[in-house]
């Protein structure tokens, strides 16, 4: 080794708490590292001076990074830093350093025969496609003809919640033990028929992979888990291998994860250093959990805490700012971080305030116009949701900024958004074979590959098109032909719309709704049913926004221009220099010059789910502080500037809204901000009471003011004399039938978007007793009769927990059972 790193060496390199963070070699120690503190620095020179100045063997450091990418930079950097080939082979992400240890495991014959498994050593890791080839097979005897791509997806969705989660099973002594979610325990688990039947083809599907000689990309943790806790004579050896186990980003491990160090760490050494940021614990929603570093010092004897606190990344105006509100979140007195920069205050962070979502984007579009082309590379856009980016996509399109959209696909070609479109080109031309084709069974209604061989035949032979062919295929009758019947009928009933004049968004909508598409995204996968939804209403925003623009055009001049969009876009992303535009989380260990955080009105950011409904007031805390984290680490990707914008109208869930600030534009320490542009009119910022504004914060009991009153939420000691409560709630929600809803847009040709007062209250008739008061002897019973505001009428068939927790399960009229908060359910007893 050509150089060595002393603590010399280090001092010339890191500052105090780097050096003591680095230097620290034996014993557990966590690492908490503020935003752009240098923990990724440190660690590198951590493990530069364990091997060359405490003489330590690469290979018996075990290095677990978030990325593939973050490991080989992190290769890099030491090999640079020491001047020569450093072997560590055991670097790199939980999934490829569970390769390793199966394939080495595996090679050992007594080992396979331990095990019993059917996986040799030579097993292949199968991708999405293989997966779904398997799942094919699995699914197609179970629902036949209902069969498509995401009954697939959501069956591919629950296996691996599956396989990425732990479930306490109690011991006769009290205690309890941490299990894998096996088939087999899936199956004991599996309360219900849908659950059963679930952890049957999880079942056959593990069975199918075993057969195959692979594993999909879960397996790898999970089966790694399970040899080691099958063997611990096994564990014992790697732990014994492992002399120091350095794991970065901690804040984001998830149970199986964190089972798996368990089994990795030497217990009579404890050579662990962890490195994260609570505060940017932001996977929650996908298992991570950020208990495990909150109790990383219970998990170990005498842990050593070293907390880096000065960022080197951004001006003390973004840091100051970006501290004021995290400063909100709950968090051990342990985990408590000052961090602070010593750069210049820099620019004031800019919240600027428009009347409507279109103002925004424009004026996003504006200032990265106005900040010139060399500073397109540096400069980044955020968002909460992907739905959001359309608007952006198309500001920056029509300004002619390069763009690059990161982590998704592009707003036209998502899925959902390509089936409703493709509704809109069969009603565009009929004639387009392609459309039909891709929507004829989408949603499901019966009609299988054998009826559209036939309808195929019925249209080559008679040379026309698939939709001509249709009345023919209808006219022989049978099951098919009611399917195609059906289908017809509404399309039929569309293009009647259409041809009256029906507004687009209005006609959209009637698209969206007649095909139940919503609830069909729901049936699929209720993790992402609320995005793709959301993705709906932005395409009926994008139709309404065309006529707004366009009142001469219509359906055919929308598809056109859309399809040109697509064009100058494609060009656009092989720009040299261009903007970026990614979602928050994916902006994670990024850093930009300029940073713009689109939406940061109170529900859009933080986001509430329609799940909030059937939330306990405690998930609901937990979900808000994610938000409010994932609020902070886009904030502390800034160097130099950072907007802020919020709009005081958005097109949201199908119709325009007005939304008050987001919560965080109010926690920040108002010294670090310039405010720019005017809140929207005071008097429309009425609380409607609705599901999606429900829960997070009560509107309701603080007025029509736009300074909301913060007082049942906060740290202690803010500006606004909150005291530190977990309340967030602030009051109960109005029922539904006391504040009405409002309705979706009901834009027709003649009528113009007027952006003052757009909310349409309706009254809701009078007569059935409300039931939202917990306190009052609760009338629910099974069998009682109940209307819900959004879901409709149904019957009670549980009621389990008490006082806040009280659940309700309701079988509605569509057959779907839902379990839901008394609290916030807004029933109505109709018996
Ligand atoms: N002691 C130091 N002296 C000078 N620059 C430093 C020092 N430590 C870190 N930096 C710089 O600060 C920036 C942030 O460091 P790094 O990316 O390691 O932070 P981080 O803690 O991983 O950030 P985050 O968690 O926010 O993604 C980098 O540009 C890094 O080079």
């Amino acid at each position: 080794m050509a150089r060595i790193i002393d603590l010399t060496r280090l001092h010339e390199e890191l500052n105090e708490e780097q050096v003591a963070a680095a230097a620290k070699t034996e014993g557990p120690a966590l690492i908490l590292a503020g935003a752009g503190s240098g923990k990724t620095r440190t660690i590198t020179y951590k493990i530069a001076h364990l091997i060359s100045s405490k003489g330590v063997d690469p290979r018996r450091i075990l290095a677990v990074t978030f990325t593939n990418k973050a490991a080989r930079e992190m290769k890099m950097r030491i090999q640079q830093i020491l001047e020569g080939k450093v072997n560590l082979e055991w670097m790199g992400t939980f999934h490829s350093i569970c390769v390793r240890i199966l394939r080495l495991c595996l090679s050992n014959e007594r080992i396979g025969q331990a095990l019993g498994w059917k996986i040799n050593r030579n097993f292949s890791i199968y991708d999405d496609d293989d997966q779904k080839k398997i799942l094919k097979e699995i699914l197609k005897p179970l629902f036949g003809d209902d069969m498509d791509a995401q009954k697939l997806k959501q069956a591919r969705s629950i296996i691996s919640k599956y396989k990425n989660s732990v479930v306490k099973q109690s011991l006769p002594d009290g205690s309890y033990r941490i299990v894998l979610q096996t088939p087999t325990v899936a199956l004991e688990q599996a309360a219900f028929p849908d659950q059963q039947k679930m952890a049957g083809v999880y079942r056959d599907y593990q069975a199918k992979l075993g057969d195959a000689n692979a594993m999909d990309f879960d397996d790898l943790l999970l089966n790694t888990v399970e040899l080691l806790q099958k063997l611990p004579q096994v564990a014992a050896q790697f732990a014994n291998r492992f002399q120091y186990v350095v794991v970065d980003e901690y804040q984001d491990t998830n149970d199986v994860q964190y089972e798996l160090l368990k089994l990795l760490i030497d217990r009579s050494k404890q050579n662990v250093t962890v490195v994260g940021d609570d505060d940017q614990s932001i996977y929650g929603w996908r298992g991570a959990n950020i208990e495990i570093i909150r109790n990383f010092s219970h998990d170990f004897d005498q842990v050593t805490f070293f907390k880096l606190e000065r960022n080197y990344r951004s001006s003390a105006n973004i840091v100051k700012g970006a501290g004021s509100v995290i400063a909100h979140n709950d968090r051990p007195l342990e985990m408590s971080k000052n961090v602070y920069s010593k750069e210049p205050a820099g620019e004031p962070i800019h919240v600027v305030n428009v009347l409507a979502d279109t103002f925004e984007a424009e004026q996003i579009a504006k200032r990265v116009l106005a900040a010139g082309k060399d500073a397109y590379a540096q400069t980044a856009i955020f968002y909460r949701t992907n739905a959001q980016s359309r608007a952006i996509e198309k500001a920056l399109n029509d300004s002619r900024i390069p763009c690059v959209i990161y982590g998704g696909t592009r707003f036209w070609d998502r899925k959902e958004v390509r089936d409703i479109m493709a509704y809109m080109r069969l009603l565009s031309n009929p004639k387009d074979d392609a459309a039909l084709l891709r929507i004829v069974n989408t949603p499901p209604r019966g009609i299988g590959g054998g009826s559209l061989d036939a309808l195929r035949m019925t249209a080559t032979t008679n040379a026309c098109s698939l939709w001509e062919a249709l009345p023919s295929e209808i006219a022989k009758g049978g099951r098919t032909a009611k399917g195609f019947e059906n289908f017809k009928n509404m399309v039929d009933g569309w293009l009647a719309l259409l041809h009256g004049n029906e507004a687009l968004p209005i006609l959209a909508e009637h698209v969206i709704r007649d095909t139940f598409y919503k609830e069909f995204l729901k049936k699929e996968d209720e993790t992402t049913s609320d995005e793709r939804g959301r993705n709906l209403d932005e395409m009926v925003n994008a139709f309404r926004e065309f006529e707004e623009e366009n009142p001469d055009k219509g359906l055919d001049e929308f598809l056109q221009e859309i399809s040109l969009l697509t064009d100058a876009d494609k060009k656009v992303e092989n720009a040299q220099t261009r903007v970026t535009l990614m979602t928050i989380h994916m902006a994670k260990g990024l850093e930009f010059d300029t940073v713009h955080i689109a939406g940061c009105d109170e529900g859009v950011f933080p986001l509430v789910r329609e799940s909030s409904m059937t939330e306990t007031p405690d998930e609901r805390k937990k979900q808000a502080e994610e938000e409010r984290r994932l609020f902070y680490v886009g904030c502390t990707r800034a160097k130099h500037i950072l907007y802020l914008y919020h709009a005081g109208r958005r097109f949201w869930q199908g119709s325009l809204r007005p939304f008050p600030p987001s919560r965080f534009l109010e926690e920040i320490d108002p010294s670090t901000t310039s405010i720019e542009g005017r809140c929207a009119d005071e008097s429309s910022q009425e609380f409607t009471g609705e599901p999606w504004n429900q829960g997070l914060r009560g509107y309701a009991a603080r007025g029509a003011g736009l300074r909301p009153a913060y007082g049942s939420y906060g740290n202690g000691g803010n500006r606004f004399g909150a005291s530190r409560g977990a309340d967030f709630s602030g009051s109960y929600p109005r029922s539904f039938a006391s504040s009405g809803r409002s309705q979706s847009t009901g834009l027709h040709k003649t009528q113009r978007i007027v952006y003052k007062n757009p909310q349409v209250v309706e009254k809701v008739e009078k007569g059935p007793r409300l039931v939202y008061d917990v306190d009052c002897d609760n009338p629910l019973r099974s069998g009682v009769r109940v209307q819900h505001m959004k879901f409709g009428t149904g019957v009670v068939t549980n009621v389990s927990g008490s006082g806040e927790n009280t659940r309700v399960e309701v079988r509605f009229s569509n057959g779907i059972v839902r379990k839901l908060i008394l609290k916030y359910a807004g029933l109505q007893i109709l018996d």
